[in-house]
């Protein structure tokens, strides 16, 4: 199971709520050895309202400092299609849940326009305010005709990244989890993030 190593400092750490360990991977991924500097991880798979993404991820954090009292952060990720108008969008965690990569594939069948949308929210809540942070980083794709690939987790088996560092048309799964990162939605998401995060932390310790 992953987890994020311990820190010796006094300083206080903003908590990652989320009960994904795959989430939590890439996070520690791209932090590299500054993860434990900053972060803190609860497992908890926060309960998620329906709505806008913002929406969504404004209820996510309040929801988690119910648990958390300290400054924390939570992660939204959708994906949609654009022949559906960016649907399941939110809801695509009970669509793969309930028809699977393969079924996503279906979904399409007959539909000329492939093309698809990753969206990644992270939010972050300080422990003295109700301001939200909100950091929203975009992936366009296309969905692969078929399933390909084991890194990575969830839809990664069918989301085919446009990017020029992959001219091939691997998916998300093909792909190391460092290239994922470089070019994901959450990859996009963490750069404004960690921009942030180190200015909070100039500004507080
Ligand atoms: O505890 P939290 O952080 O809420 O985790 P979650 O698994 O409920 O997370 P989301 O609602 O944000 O995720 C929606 C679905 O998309 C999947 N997912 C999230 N990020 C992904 C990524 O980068 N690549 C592929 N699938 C992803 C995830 O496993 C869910 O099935």
């Amino acid at each position: 199971m992953t987890s994020l190593p311990e820190d010796k400092s006094n300083n206080e750490k903003v908590t990652f709520v989320t009960g994904n360990v795959g989430k939590l991977r890439e996070f520690q991924e791209y932090f590299g050895h500054d993860i434990g500097k900053h972060f803190v991880n609860k497992d908890i798979d926060l309960e998620e309202i329906q709505g806008t993404p913002e929406e969504i991820i404004r209820a996510k954090l309040l929801k988690a400092r119910e648990v958390v009292k300290g400054p924390l952060v939570v992660e939204d990720t959708s994906m949609g299609f654009h022949a559906y108008h960016l649907l399941p969008g939110p809801y695509i965690k009970h669509f793969l849940k309930s028809c699977g990569c393969q079924g996503l594939i279906d979904m399409l069948e007959g539909k000329k326009d492939k093309s698809a949308q990753a969206l990644c929210v992270i939010g972050f809540l300080d422990s003295d305010t109700t301001k939200c942070e909100i950091f929203i980083g975009k992936c366009e794709g296309e969905i692969s005709p078929e399933v390909r690939g084991k890194n990575n987790f969830g839809w990664d088996p069918i989301f085919i990244p446009l990017h020029e560092r992959n001219k091939e048309k691997l998916t998300f799964a093909q792909l190391d989890i460092k290239i994922k990162n470089e070019i994901s939605h959450r990859g996009n998401a963490l750069k404004l993030f960690q921009s942030f995060i180190e200015q909070w932390s100039k500004k507080k310790y």
